[in-house]
C-alpha cells in the first residue's frame, strides 16, 4: 500500500517540558491510527503538528514521500482536520457553518450540504442558530464536513466527544470505510475504538513495559510500522524515566 503520511525522529517541547521525542511512523493507505495515552501527554500537539498547525517541532513530516514543508498547499488539499472543539460559529445555523468552511476548501451546493447534516442526522436542523443545539449536535454539525470534503488524509481529534452510542458506531463504521477505499486516518480518542479494519497505535506518555503490556491486553492491535523510539513517561514537572 502506498504510504500517505509519515513522520521522522518528530520531537516537541512545550513551555521547557519535552513531550515526546525522537517518534516515528509510517500511515498508509488504508490504514487507521489511534494516537493514544493519557490527559496532557502531547496528543492534540502531536495532532495539531502533523497538520501543519504548529511549526514550532522537531523531525521532519512527509506526505507522499514529499516534506509537507516543500509543498505545504499540495497538503492542505489533501488533508481534513477536525480539531479537538467544534469549531462552529454559535450564530451560525448549520447549514452557514458548513457553506463557511467549504468556501475555505471546496464550495460545496445546498444539496451536498443537506446530504451531509442527514448523514450526521442533523435533518430539520439546518436553519435553525446552532446555539439552540446541544453538545452533540454541535459535533455532529463539524463532523458533517467529513461527508463534504474528498480528502485522502483525516486527521480528527476525539471525534467522538458528547456523541451518543449509535452516532459512534456510525463513524467508526465511517472510518473503516475510509480507510478501504484507500484513505488514512489519524485520531486520538480516549473511546474504546471497535473497527472492522485493523487499526495501529502509538501510546504517549508510557514507559516501555507499560507500552508493551497494553499492546499485548489488546492483541488484535498491529503496531507495525509504529515505533515511537525511546519512549518514556512525561510526568506534570515533564520529567522522564
Ligand atoms: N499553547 C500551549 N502552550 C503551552 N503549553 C501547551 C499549549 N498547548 C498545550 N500545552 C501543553 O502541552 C501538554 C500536552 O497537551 P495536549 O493538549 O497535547 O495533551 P493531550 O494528550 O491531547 O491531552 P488530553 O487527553 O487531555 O486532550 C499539556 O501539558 C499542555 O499544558
Amino acid at each position: 500500500m502506498q504510504e500517505l503520511l509519515s513522520g521522522q525522529n518528530l520531537a516537541c517541547e512545550r513551555d521547557d517540558r519535552l513531550l515526546f521525542s525522537e517518534l516515528s511512523f509510517s500511515l498508509s493507505c488504508g490504514d487507521v491510527l489511534q494516537i493514544a495515552g493519557p490527559n496532557g501527554t502531547g496528543k492534540t500537539t502531536l495532532l495539531r503538528m502533523l497538520a501543519g498547525l504548529l511549526p514550532d517541532y522537531e523531525g521532519e513530516i512527509c506526505f507522499k514521500g514529499q516534506p509537507v514543508l516543500e509543498d505545504p498547499e499540495r497538503f492542505r488539499e489533501n488533508l481534513l482536520y477536525i480539531g479537538h472543539h467544534p469549531g462552529i460559529k454559535l450564530n451560525l445555523t448549520p447549514e452557514e457553518n458548513l457553506r463557511w468552511y467549504q468556501a475555505l476548501y471546496r464550495p460545496a451546493s445546498a444539496e451536498q450540504i443537506h446530504y451531509a447534516l442527514a448523514r450526521v442526522k442533523l435533518t430539520g436542523y439546518e436553519d435553525v442558530p446552532c446555539y439552540t443545539l446541544s453538545a452533540g449536535q454541535h459535533r455532529r454539525v463539524a463532523l458533517a464536513r467529513l461527508f463534504l470534503h474528498p480528502a485522502p488524509l483525516w486527521i480528527l481529534d476525539e471525534p467522538f466527544t458528547a456523541i451518543d452510542q449509535g452516532g459512534v458506531k456510525e463513524i467508526e463504521q465511517l472510518l473503516a470505510d475510509h480507510a478501504r477505499q484507500g484513505g488514512g486516518v489519524i485520531l486520538t480518542t480516549h473511546h474504546n475504538l471497535s473497527l472492522p479494519a485493523e487499526l495501529k497505535v502509538i501510546t504517549l506518555g508510557q514507559s516501555r513495559q507499560q507500552k508493551e503490556s497494553f499492546h499485548e491486553k489488546d492483541s488484535q492491535l498491529n503496531t507495525e510500522q509504529v515505533t515511537e523510539q525511546d519512549p518514556f513517561t512525561v510526568d506534570q514537572r515533564g520529567e522522564h524515566d
